[in-house]
């Protein structure tokens, strides 16, 4: 355990950081032949979300295994480690030549933000709260593994981990930076013009930072003490229709995706997936949908962070009103307020998705209703529009019936109902 200076457990955030930093010397220490200064809490830790991030380390020169969370965990269960290989390539974070002029060409459009050099030596600049939500996923991912440090970082687990952590950054000035993604800039760009404005991080075009381009985003725990946040991810299924064609058309047998699925059920891989140790991605995502409440309740709870910075995920298999009924009201600790204030945003929300020619014409696939309160203010907010793919032929969706084939439904409003009903209930 690390030396703490009394002050500093006043400083829940800076304490875990130090326990976190001093863990990961340990670590390092020990892959150097030293000893290995095993978790005292004998908890796993809690991960959520947060696949396109960048690495801090990158920016400021630190580790960000650092910032990970000890899990104390929702009803004390303890949340799984997932780990594994994406073997699906993903293209986010060099724009396109159309999309770049689209945008506007990316490294012409710099933001007011320091260089990777210069915030090395500004390890004030991060932003430890979403540090703690961008370095807590389960999740594999494909993304361009941007620290080089990282194989000397992590541990088997981590170095699994690792993979996905470069695809946010953090910066000054209430902006964050999220991977460069066609598809999200273009909905994002889309949404500045419609009624959802007011439901979206403001969007400020792109930037380039070394090799990659970003989107600029509001950040929105800016201004906010010691925030509490939960990701709902919306809708009646998380995988687009093209996921299911390629299913069948040329599957690509995931390795990571069958280990996270055995880890949770060693029952649920067909005898064809368990000869060969792999399952698609839309297979995946399927299991993950029917397996929470995505499929019956039209969203799912993706994790929780409390306002001592601690994440939690254990509510992969929660299905029911009631248990997500529980869940919520141990995210507000039962405040009326902030339910109150919660409702409020949700029907508000709802008026301007009923108004909004952009939810119309789009298919909303893995997005995420955000919510976060402090002591004083509660909000919810739309995020992650990475799957958001624009109708062709003019055709509209109505999100509030279920899905079959071809229809190209997402069921995002069965999920809003469900969670108002939650509320009512
Ligand atoms: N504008 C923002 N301001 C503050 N925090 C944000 C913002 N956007 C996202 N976050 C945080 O980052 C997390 C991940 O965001 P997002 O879902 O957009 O990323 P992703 O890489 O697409 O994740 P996923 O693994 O869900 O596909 C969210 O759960 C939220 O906590
Ligand atoms: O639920 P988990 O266990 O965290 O699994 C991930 C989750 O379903 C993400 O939504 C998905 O990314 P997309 O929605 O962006 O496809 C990701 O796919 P990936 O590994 O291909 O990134 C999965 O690994």
């Amino acid at each position: 355990m690390p030396h703490v200076k009394p002050n500093e457990v006043d400083d829940p955030a800076k304490y875990s950081r130090e326990v976190l930093r001093a863990r990961w010397r340990s670590r390092r220490k020990e892959r150097q032949g030293g000893s290995f200064d095993v978790g005292t809490d004998g908890c796993d830790r809690g991960r959520w979300s947060g696949k396109r991030r960048v690495d801090e380390s990158e920016i400021t020169g630190e580790h960000d295994d650092e910032e990970r969370d000890e899990g104390k965990h929702w009803r004390g269960r303890s949340s799984s480690l997932e780990r594994g290989e994406n073997n699906e390539g993903k293209q986010d974070g060099k724009p396109s030549s159309t999309s770049a002029a689209q945008e506007g060409n990316c490294s012409s459009m710099e933001a007011p933000e320091e260089s990777n050099e210069e915030a090395e030596d500004m390890p004030s600049h991060r932003h430890p709260i979403l540090s703690k939500l961008l370095h807590s996923s389960t999740s594999s991912c494909s993304s361009i593994n941007l620290s080089s440090e990282s194989d000397e970082v992590f541990s088997d687990i981590e170095d699994a981990m690792s993979k996905r952590k470069t695809f946010k950054k953090v910066s000054k000035g209430g902006e964050v930076l999220k991977l460069y993604s066609e598809l999200e800039a273009k909905c994002l760009d889309c949404l500045m013009r419609d009624a959802l404005r007011p439901f979206v991080p403001q969007y400020h075009g792109l930037v380039t930072r070394g090799e990659h381009c970003y989107i600029r985003l509001e950040d929105l725990l800016n201004g906010l003490r010691r925030p509490v946040i939960m990701d709902c991810k919306m809708g009646v299924r998380t995988f687009q229709e093209e996921e299911l064609i390629k299913a069948r058309t040329k599957p690509n047998m995931r390795s990571d995706m069958y280990q996270k699925m055995i880890k949770v059920d060693p029952s649920a891989p067909t005898a064809e997936e368990h000869a060969q140790k792999g399952v698609t991605k839309w297979r995946y995502l399927q299991w993950r949908d029917t397996t929470s409440s995505t499929s019956t309740l039209g969203f799912r709870i993706e994790g929780i962070m409390m306002e001592d910075g601690t994440v939690q995920r254990d509510f992969r298999k929660i299905q029911t009103l009631s248990q997500v009924t529980e869940a919520l009201l141990y995210f507000t600790r039962n405040q009326l307020e902030t339910l109150n204030a919660y409702h409020s945003r949700l029907l508000d929300l709802k008026d301007a998705l009923r108004s909004s020619q952009f939810f119309r014409n789009h298919e909303v696939i893995g997005s995420s209703l955000l919510f976060v309160h402090d002591h004083n203010k509660a909000s919810v907010w739309m995020i992650d529009f990475g799957k958001t793919m624009p109708l062709p032929d003019l055709k509209e969706l109505q999100h509030s019936v279920p899905w079959v084939e071809g229809n190209r439904e997402d069921g995002y409003l069965i999920g809003l109902t469900s969670i108002l009903t939650e509320r009512r209930g």
